[in-house]
């Protein structure tokens, strides 16, 4: 037995318990992300330290991104010396720009280093689903999305390996499908839908390599990192991986790789119940459900100058209350939105971000899938006790999600704000997510649910279903549509037994396809995101310029002409060009 007389507690310690006590009394016993605030990563450059602070604060590069996807020349020793002693005949230790420019040309070479060439070896012409897309146009503009994961396609070069304290890059063995533009990496929740993607290409090989990748960053960190950078290091995203081997499984009866998954799989799980669950009790009853909250109490350094920027003028205590929030809207994979503004959409700003206070439905329906899942992957391998341990964690997690994020009034699952234990109203996709993990007890709810969608206002719109009903000039909000999150609902909306329901689906599908094909042929190019309204555009917004490429919206893409190519069409005659939903947006803002 411990006895209270055993523990030793430090002095920085004891300050710390007794400010979580506080904090904790404070917020309904939210356990407070911070005291022991942590940086990016653990190195001296690319995640913390007085090179990326001038580089990123001078705007030496139009992305912050640039710099820390950097490639070091010389060891970090070398280069940090080197960088000392031109501070310390620097007046006020701040290197001129000219100065600091010349030192990064002497020191650094220009990202993309790391690769080498490659084209996917499994990639080969005329997979079976394209002789299922009807339309002839569509048909062949699926055949070139097939081609565009060579041009996604990476290989990393194995000096990245060996000599890993040069890059920003993290290792992994297999090579993989960056998303595009300024991703040069892996990203976690992106690869699902890519995965997806490789799947109908009949590209199991990268498929199954990428899957591998994230088992190896699972067991290296306990978790997926949001990206394959150091600098993504303490951050995660929404935890698709589970869904990712169920995806390949279906695909290819792979049970080995299910066996070699299944413990990595429990791993990840368990990291995000010990590190980002929260216990909300309503009469007497526990609710355990999720959140994002990243304990890093610094500007992300992949958008440096953004956030110290915006946190000018606080106190060092707000501010790394403030980095802490912006890093775990990061993690949420909506960076930014205002989803996550604490003072409600309408009146605040990305300085009243405060994602570690909210309860995600969406968050919380991919774990209750995840939940599943692993229940399934265990009694597919004969474990039946194992299985029946997450199928009470699911039932649970759905009790919890029926208690706080369902909404009987209005017919549909909400974001969970605390301390003031409330429902947050307003409408985004996401509060639809859990017909899409098929996570409620009752048919009725999946219908209320289609009414409350049907009367948001949210389906108003020609070129897809916006990701708010607010313009807050963050990327993930009106005007912008993303891939995920028309799949999500699309798929939710096609699990339902109903044939409204169903046609709805279709009519999303259909639009969807129409947007993504109508900027192809202007652009030449799929984009990471788009333009809800007008006549066919990227979207824009948020923190950086729209990229191009893309593995989600590719990924997407192909999953919809898979499923619905038998009826989609290239040109539609089915949408007014004006789209009402504006119309209806700045009618609600006005009452
Ligand atoms: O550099 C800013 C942020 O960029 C990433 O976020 C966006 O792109 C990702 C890749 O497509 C996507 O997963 C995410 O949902 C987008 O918001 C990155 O993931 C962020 O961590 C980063 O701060």
């Amino acid at each position: 037995m411990l006895l209270w007389s055993e523990v030793r507690v430090s002095p920085m310690a004891a300050v710390c318990l007794v400010m979580a006590l506080l904090w904790s009394c404070l917020f309904l016993f939210i356990p407070a992300v911070g005291c022991d605030f942590y940086g990016s990563c653990d190195s001296e450059i690319y995640c913390t330290g007085e090179i990326l602070k001038q580089v990123q604060m001078t705007r030496l590069f139009d992305d912050d991104k640039h710099f820390v996807d950097m490639k070091l020349q010389k060891d970090p020793g070398e280069v940090l010396d080197a960088f000392r002693n031109l501070t310390s005949v620097s007046p006020g230790g701040s290197v001129h720009p000219a100065v600091l420019r010349d030192f990064i040309m002497e020191y650094f070479e220009p990202p993309g280093q790391e690769f080498e060439p490659w084209t996917p070896t499994d990639w080969h012409d005329g997979p079976q689903f394209l002789s299922k897309i009807a339309d002839a146009e569509l048909r062949s503009w699926a055949g070139k999305l097939h081609q565009l994961w060579k041009s996604l396609g990476r290989k990393i070069r194995l000096d990245v390996r060996d000599r890993p304290e040069l890059y920003s890059l993290i290792y992994t063995p297999h090579p993989f499908i960056v998303p595009g533009g300024r991703f040069r990496e892996i990203y976690y929740w992106d690869s699902y839908w890519v995965i997806n993607g490789l799947l109908l290409s009949e590209m199991q090989d990268t498929a199954k390599g990428m899957i591998q990748n994230f088992l190896y960053l699972v067991d290296r960190y306990g978790f997926v990192p949001n990206g394959s950078r150091r600098y993504y290091e303490r951050r995660s995203q929404p935890p698709f991986l589970a869904l990712m081997v169920e995806s390949y499984y279906q695909a290819t009866g792979d049970e080995e790789l299910l066996r070699n998954a299944l413990p990595v799989l429990e791993r990840e799980y368990e990291f995000w119940m010990s590190n980002r669950s929260l216990d909300v009790a309503t009469e007497g009853h526990l609710n355990i459900l999720n959140r994002y909250a990243v304990p890093v109490g610094q500007p992300r350094p992949e958008s440096y100058s953004d956030d110290a920027d915006l946190a000018k003028g606080l106190s060092a205590d707000a501010q790394q209350q403030l980095y802490m929030e912006l890093n775990s809207g990061a993690e949420s994979g909506w960076d930014f939105s205002s989803r996550w503004y604490l003072a409600g959409p309408g009146q605040a700003s990305l300085r009243d971000i405060g994602t570690s206070r909210i309860i995600p439905v969406d968050l919380n329906s991919v774990l209750c899938r995840v939940e599943g899942l692993l229940a399934n992957f265990h009694r597919a391998v004969g474990d039946g006790a194992s299985a029946g341990k997450y199928d009470k964690a699911r039932e649970r997690r759905l009790g919890a999600m029926e208690t706080l994020l369902w909404d009987p009034q209005r017919g549909c699952w909400f974001d969970y704000e605390l301390p003031s234990g409330t429902r947050r109203p307003a409408f985004y996709p996401s509060g639809l997510a859990p017909l899409w993990a098929r996570c409620y007890s009752r048919p009725d709810m999946a219908e209320a649910a289609l009414r409350y969608l049907e009367e948001s206002g949210a389906l108003l719109f020609p070129n897809g279903v916006p990701t708010s009903l607010v313009d807050s000039g963050q990327q993930w909000d009106l005007p912008n549509a993303w891939p995920p999150l028309q799949h999500m609902l699309i798929e939710g909306l096609s699990n339902m037994n109903i044939s409204k329901a169903q046609d709805l689906a279709f009519d999303l599908a259909q639009r969807w396809i129409k947007t993504n094909w109508v900027v192809y042929k202007k652009y030449d190019a799929m984009f990471e995101k788009y333009n809800i309204d007008g006549d066919g555009q990227p979207g824009g917004g948020g923190e950086y310029e729209v990229q191009l490429g893309f593995g989600w919206t590719n990924g997407v893409a192909l999953q919809l002409l898979d499923r619905y190519g038998d009826r989609l069409s290239g040109s539609p005659s089915l949408r007014p060009s004006i789209s009402l939903g504006l119309f209806f947006v700045t009618l609600v803002m006005a009452m």
